[in-house]
């Protein structure tokens, strides 16, 4: 478990303390994906390189299994490192090395493996990642989705407990970005990992995460699990991200609704609520007519969701109302 107390960063520049950090409380579980989204300068990079310290906090305590990591001694901070992992947007591979020979490199770094040991995990990894034909090759002759994939596999080179992603995805192609964001999934799952991931994209976050943190101008303004997040989103900043994810124009949506007789509403549908076929047997019962003004059905990480933005008209709005609760479906009365 990964434990914020309070912590804060500020850089110094030109001998002025600026913040990039505010004091911030966090909690990241052992094993789940945990998202960290905002725009550029939010403070995400900040926050993730304080969770191997390679910033270190100008206050507050970072506890990691209950050790407070900002008090480790220079050869604990090493051994520590060892078990983060860390992936890049730009993969940072050593150019004049092969594939294996960059798979090896944190291993042989570490000064702790035999020769045997790191042949042997090098393969495993290779085969992990689906690049045993490639070993040889050198990182430029090879894809953005393949240059990643290195990446994760040396990232894992040392058995870490935690791996940390800055933008693993934002160089790639949405083709790519599925298999990469598959492979972490699949990480997770059979090593159970914990992936601590940064993006500017709500999309990476719904596909992937469990929870999600929500940062703007170096505050956390919203926390919580994807689906309360994404499907409820309180924050302004975080509402930006999930109406971009959708490719909602607010200002076309707010026209759209405002032609629409009746009252607004907005049906959310989680889990198995999706697929009921519910809105005809609440018209019958309930006498109202309504008509779709809006809809999609997606999934956030293995759930399936539906939204639908209905006009309401005429019949009795209350029993319709309880019988789409009574239904587990989430109801939000727009206008
Ligand atoms: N080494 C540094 N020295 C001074 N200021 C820094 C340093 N690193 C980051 N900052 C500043 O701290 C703030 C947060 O930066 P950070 O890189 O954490 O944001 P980010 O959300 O990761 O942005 P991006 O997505 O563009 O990487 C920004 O205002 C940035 O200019």
């Amino acid at each position: 478990m990964i434990v914020f107390d309070q912590v804060q960063k500020s850089y110094q520049v030109a001998g002025r303390a600026i913040p990039a950090l505010h004091p911030t409380d966090m909690t990241i579980e052992t094993g789940e994906v945990f998202g960290i989204v905002g725009h550029s300068g939010a403070g995400k990079s900040t926050l993730v390189r304080l969770i191997n310290l390679l910033e270190p906090p100008t206050g507050g305590r970072i506890l990691i299994d209950d050790e407070n990591i900002t008090e480790y001694s220079p050869a604990e901070l090493r051994a520590f490192r060892r078990k983060v992992g860390m992936i890049f947007q730009h993969f940072n591979l050593l150019s004049s090395k092969t594939v294996a020979d960059n798979i090896a490199f944190p291993m042989k770094l570490a000064g702790i493996y035999s020769k045997t040991d790191i042949r042997d995990r090098v393969q495993e990894l290779l085969a992990r990642v689906s690049l045993t034909d490639h070993a040889n090759k050198y990182p430029s002759q090879l894809s953005g989705g393949q240059k990643q994939r290195v990446g994760i596999a040396r990232a894992l080179a040392c058995r870490p407990t935690i791996l940390l992603c800055d933008e693993a995805t934002s160089a790639l192609d949405p083709q790519t970005t599925q298999s990469v964001l598959k492979l972490l999934a699949d990480i997770n799952r059979e090593l159970g990992l914990t992936i601590v991931l940064i993006t500017h994209e709500m999309d990476v976050v719904r596909r992937v995460c469990d929870r999600v943190a929500v940062m703007d101008a170096g505050e956390v303004v919203e926390m919580g699990p994807v689906s309360e997040v994404f499907l409820h989103p309180k924050h302004p900043t975080t509402r930006d991200f999930v109406f971009e994810s959708e490719s909602i124009d607010r200002e076309e949506m707010q026209e759209d609704l405002q032609k629409a007789k009746g009252r607004i509403m907005r049906l959310t549908f989680k889990g198995d609520a999706t697929y009921k076929p519910l809105l005809g047997s609440v018209a019958r019962e309930s006498g109202v007519d309504f008509s779709i003004l809006s809809g999609r059905i997606d999934h956030i990480k293995d759930t399936p969701y539906g939204q639908l933005t209905l006009s309401l008209v005429g019949g009795d709005l209350d029993v319709a109302m309880s019988a789409l609760e009574a239904a587990d479906v989430h109801v939000e009365v727009l206008r």
